[in-house]
């Protein structure tokens, strides 16, 4: 398997949030996450990125571990709704940011970002100071910049929570041809029912640092616990 956590715990003072976290995920695939405000979810993510460390338990990631590792060695990226561009950068330099720290040579940024551009059906907006896009472009360019350096994992924290429906849903769209051109493995953290099903290769439910991971999406459907029943009683009565 590509992630392996094994075992996490992870308190605040007397407050057990994560709790006894087990779960793997192969190379290129997508976990969704959903879960209610408060149950963990955050918390999970920043310990695998390494912004949080866990009071005990391991993280494996491509065979290493990285447990102690820190956040920048991680490869890593952590993508949060509220996430910010610099704003003094344009939409191009915005994702390119993450390449010239690495170091990689103009004729490759300019092809990459280029590619990155054309990707995100942003071709026409590089030269736009991030207050100058969209709520939705402003999106799209945070999630070039996160994914142009090629992490090994990707953590989205309600990343298109923001977004009026349709943009959140042409956002789906995007993601799912994004990680596929790219490789990218990822969790994808929601609160939105369609959303997790949608998005996810598999899908894990957590309630009270508890995540349940579901090897099967019939199952997930299944289960009184997901609301995905309810959800289905009440558009039935309607008929
Ligand atoms: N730094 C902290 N110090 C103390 N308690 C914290 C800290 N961060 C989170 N918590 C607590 O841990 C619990 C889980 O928070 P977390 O942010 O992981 O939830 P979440 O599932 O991501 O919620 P939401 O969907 O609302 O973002 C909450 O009770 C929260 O108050």
């Amino acid at each position: 398997m590509f992630l392996e956590v094994q075992h996490i715990i992870k308190s605040f003072g007397a407050e057990k949030v994560v709790k006894d976290l087990s779960f793997s995920l192969k190379a290129k695939q997508t976990l969704s996450i959903l879960g209610k405000s408060g149950c963990g979810k955050t918390t999970m993510l920043k310990t695998i990125g390494g912004l949080l460390s866990p009071d005990s338990g391991k993280i494996l990631l491509d065979g290493e571990d990285i447990t102690e590792t820190r956040p920048e060695k991680r490869n890593i990226v952590y993508l949060y709704q509220e996430d910010l561009l610099f704003p003094h950068l344009n939409a191009y330099e915005n994702i390119a940011f993450g390449l010239r720290l690495k170091k990689i040579p103009e004729g490759l940024i300019k092809e990459k970002v280029g590619h990155m551009l054309h990707s995100l059906e942003l071709e026409g907006q590089a030269e736009k100071m991030p207050n100058q896009l969209s709520g939705g472009q402003r999106q799209r360019v945070s999630f070039g910049r996160a994914i142009s350096t090629n992490p090994s994992l990707l953590l989205l924290d309600e990343p298109f929570g923001s977004l009026d429906t349709g943009t959140r849903q042409r956002m789906q769209e995007l993601f799912k041809k994004l990680t596929a051109e790219y490789d990218i493995t990822s969790l994808f953290v929601t609160h939105d029912l369609k959303e997790a099903v949608l998005m996810g290769d598999q899908i894990g439910f957590m309630q009270n640092g508890l995540l349940t991971v579901y090897s099967d999406k019939k199952d997930f459907i299944q289960d009184p616990q997901t609301g995905v029943q309810n959800e289905i009683e009440f558009w039935g009565g309607l008929r």
